[in-house]
């Protein structure tokens, strides 16, 4: 029996099987727990559909986070199925991609800013809000999905460094708002990884290379990987956790220089 024997998981972002939201579901899966997901819209439900069959789940909703009556409508669906809910996981993010390349001044507009916000940011404590009746009791816990570009600066990486900014703020914010209710807030904080979102960032690929040159482990980190830590997160192994940034990036975030040395001549 897995640690997550018994526990219901909400994941969101789904969308291929690069999709860090791929790596949850096979660790939470794995770990026992029952699984539901949601797809951004009718384009991708078919697709969607298909990875959720792979953890055995037929449990598919639509949700664009711009849109409240979505927002809503999920959890009034997923009551229907489920009395209550032990875990939700975002797993989102989006700008506009001529914010996510060059100089951090020319790509910043009010709509790419307002846009980025509203989708990565916002989305999340709106999707706790309206899941809340339904975590009352069980321990539940929210994660979301972070990166160092929240607290660093990362060549292209720009808007979005902002709207994780504010992201890892509002996991503090639902943090204490929550815990009185038992409730657990918590990011993961990934190292890169090849995914469609990522794919939108400028020049990922160097990014990639340069992580895997200067982490401490070396290497770049797997879907899987962060699949673990958000399976151990979401579970009742980390009951006193909360409110917490916790890196899956082979380290790469401890180091100043990197892998720098020998300085060349
Ligand atoms: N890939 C990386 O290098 C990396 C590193 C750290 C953090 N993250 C974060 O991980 C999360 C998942 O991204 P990923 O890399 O797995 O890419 P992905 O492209 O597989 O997933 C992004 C998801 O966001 C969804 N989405 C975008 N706009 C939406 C909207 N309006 N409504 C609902 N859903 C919407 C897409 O449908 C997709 O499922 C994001 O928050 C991302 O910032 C990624």
């Amino acid at each position: 029996m897995g640690f997550l024997a018994g526990k219901r998981i909400l994941i969101t972002g789904l969308l291929s099987n690069r999709s860090i939201a791929y790596g949850i579901a096979k660790a939470m899966h794995r770990q026992g727990a029952e699984l539901a997901f949601t797809y951004q819209n009718d384009r991708f439900k078919d697709r969607v559909a298909k990875l959720a069959a792979d953890f055995g789940s037929s449990l598919i909703y639509p949700l664009d986070v711009q849109d409240d009556a979505q927002i809503t409508g999920l959890f009034e669906q997923l009551g229907q199925q489920w009395d209550g809910l032990d875990a939700l996981v975002h797993s989102i993010a989006f700008a506009p991609g001529e914010a996510l390349e060059g100089d951090f001044l020319d790509g910043l507009t009010r709509e790419a800013f307002r846009i980025s916000q509203e989708v990565s940011t916002y989305s999340f404590p709106a999707l706790v809000k309206a899941a809340r009746p339904m975590m009352q009791g069980r321990n539940a816990s929210v994660l979301t999905l972070s990166y160092l570009g929240a607290v660093r600066t990362m060549p292209n990486y720009n808007i979005m460094g902002l709207a994780k900014a504010s992201l890892e703020a509002s996991v503090r914010y639902l943090a204490v708002t929550l815990g009185p209710e038992g409730i657990r807030a918590n990011a993961i904080s990934a190292g890169p990884i090849k995914t469609l979102a990522a794919s939108g960032i400028g020049s990922f690929g160097k990014l990639l290379s340069f992580n895997e040159h200067n982490a401490p482990l070396r290497r770049n980190v797997t879907i899987e990987e962060v699949g673990n830590a958000a399976a151990f997160m979401c579970s009742d192994l980390a009951s006193g956790i909360t409110g917490e940034i916790m890196y899956v990036d082979g380290g790469f975030n401890t180091t100043a220089l990197g892998n720098a040395l020998p300085l060349p001549q």
